[in-house]
């Protein structure tokens, strides 16, 4: 009900909702979307905020207030320039039981806001021992275990290039340190058995998580650029020896914060 109701036509849902934004941002277009995913929260908090708009009141979102904060969507300037970010509120995991629609509708909408491209960014595990928790790790490409898609009907989308090269190489240029790897999605909200997290090895993974390949695909599909920033903020189940405590994760989170916020403003300035 609600929200969902508008979904049932994805194209139109995106389109209102662009259209709401650009009349509460007085933004007619924005030029790039970010979704921020757990643990990039405060990137957005060294950009210049122009204008927000609770996400309940962008149609086809939903907003649970969590512990009270209602999620909003912030139009932020690019740097010094005249160029307009859009900071996505919310981001539906298919593991809300929503369906695909309301997991593409914020990708769709930036596309109908005018964006070229869109930065998605998660929390996710990391198989590679080497990695450190707070670390970020650029997407070169994914796997999708969902064993969905966002899209429906014969829209066969080519996703050779779907983390875009280009992009990738202006990060590296940002920080010639990233490492990149592979994201798995499962479905969630469980995590991976130790078992699944060496199958997602063997498959070529390094980095799993529960969001992100749908929305990439979605996005592509809507014609736009992709860049995936993953913030590894525990090691994979069997990963490491002992299971990484819920406090060890958000601290991670917590203490990466001033270098991937950094390095996210530089990747869109360039
Ligand atoms: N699937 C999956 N999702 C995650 N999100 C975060 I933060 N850590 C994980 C993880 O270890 N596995």
């Amino acid at each position: 009900g609600g929200a969902d109701d508008v979904l049932a036509d994805p194209v139109r849902a995106a389109e209102s909702a662009a259209r709401v934004l650009a009349e509460r941002t007085g933004a007619e277009r924005h030029d790039l979307a970010l979704v921020l995913g757990s643990g990039w929260g405060t990137a957005v908090e060294a950009m210049e905020v122009l204008a927000e708009v609770p996400a309940d009141e962008v149609p086809g979102f939903t907003a649970p207030a969590v512990a009270g904060h209602v999620p909003v969507f912030r139009s932020v300037r690019i740097g010094s320039s005249d160029r307009r970010a859009l900071v996505l509120g919310s981001r539906t995991h298919l593991y809300e039981g929503r369906g695909v629609r309301a997991v593409a509708h914020g990708v769709r909408t930036a596309a109908a806001a005018g964006c070229r491209g869109v930065v998605l960014t998660n929390g996710c595990g990391g198989l590679d021992p080497a990695y450190s928790p707070g670390q970020p790790v650029l997407i070169s490409d994914h796997l999708n275990l969902t064993g969905r898609s966002p899209l429906e009907g014969a829209t066969f989308v080519d996703l050779t290039d779907l983390y875009s090269r280009r992009w990738r190489d202006v990060a590296r240029e940002v920080d010639a340190s990233l490492a990149e790897g592979v994201y798995a999605q499962f479905p969630g909200p469980h995590y991976e058995t130790p078992a699944e997290v060496r199958m997602a090895g063997v498959l070529g993974a390094s980095l799993v998580g529960m969001s992100t390949a749908l929305e990439a695909i979605a996005a592509r599909a809507a014609g736009l650029e992709v860049l995936g920033l993953s913030l590894v903020t525990n090691l994979a189940a069997g990963v490491g020896d002992q299971p990484l405590s819920h406090e060890e994760v958000v601290e991670a989170g917590r203490e990466a914060g001033p270098r991937i916020g950094a390095l996210l403003a530089q990747v869109v300035e360039r």
